[in-house]
């Protein structure tokens, strides 16, 4: 079965809105892993808008409650997020290539350009025992060339496909993501997808998509929690107002 990561930092964005520590975000990812979730995922940003740097040694630490779940880490390897890796030891890093201005992740590496980027930063990671997965765009071209650096896996980049909206676009879409998973299988590397993906377009995109070991999804589940439990949350807060505060 593919594995579901969920991604907190929509969460930490909520968070940093005041100096207040809720929504807490070890507390929703602590809610999360008690929910089923095979781990969390986070993407700190040198500007810090949403993961903090505690926040990644904050969560390190809940997940030692949870030996059989796994920490992921997206970011560009800049020496900055080496050494964070380094001294929290995810058990996956997740290597984007990020400038620090962008407002979210919008492509993948290409392989080739990057290698003097990318060889020294995959050589540290694995001596200090992280997989290393490397966020590509759906181009079957880029496997061989992610294997031969020595990436453990391959990210999938699924914003386009979610960003589609659905109908012959986004099927589009699903064809190169899924002769992109081709090409990484056959290079034997593992495959993991992420960005944009929701409750409405993952059915579509797992039975289009082979050898998917993990997504990591957080904007989508963050906005259908909020839907999900409004409701329950008001139900509450107008409880306690009948009651005049004597409940
Ligand atoms: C690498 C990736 O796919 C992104 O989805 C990222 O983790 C999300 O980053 P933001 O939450 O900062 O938009
Ligand atoms: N790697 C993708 C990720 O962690 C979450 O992306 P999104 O669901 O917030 O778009």
């Amino acid at each position: 079965m593919t594995k579901l990561s969920v991604n907190l930092n929509a969460v930490a964005q909520l968070r940093n809105r005041r100096n207040l520590p809720w929504p807490s975000v070890t507390g929703i990812g602590r809610l999360v892993l008690e929910a089923g979730a095979a781990g969390l995922t986070v993407h700190p940003r040198p500007d810090e808008r949403h993961i903090r740097r505690d926040d990644v040694f904050a969560l390190k630490s809940l997940l030692r409650d949870f030996p059989d779940r796994e920490f992921n880490i997206e970011g560009y390897p800049s020496e900055a997020f080496l050494a964070l890796c380094e001294a929290v030891r995810p058990q996956q890093v997740t290597l984007v290539p990020d400038s620090p201005e962008q407002s979210t992740s919008d492509h993948g590496w290409q392989v080739r350009k990057a290698r003097a980027v990318l060889v020294p930063a995959i050589t540290r990671l694995k001596a200090g025992g992280m997989r290393v997965s490397l966020f590509i765009d759906e181009d079957p071209a880029v496997p061989p060339d992610a294997r031969e650096i020595g990436a453990d896996r391959i990210e999938l980049f699924t914003g386009p496909y979610g960003g589609a909206l659905g109908g012959a676009q986004a099927d589009l879409h699903l064809d190169r993501l899924s002769a992109t998973a081709q090409a990484a299988h056959a290079a034997g590397l593992g495959i993991n997808a992420g960005h944009d993906l929701t409750l409405e377009n993952l059915p579509q995109f797992l039975a289009a998509v082979p050898w998917v070991d993990e997504v990591s999804i957080g904007h989508a589940i963050t906005s259908d929690a909020l839907v999900m439990g409004f409701a329950e949350a008001v139900r509450r807060y107008t409880s306690v107002l009948e009651s005049g505060g004597r409940a």
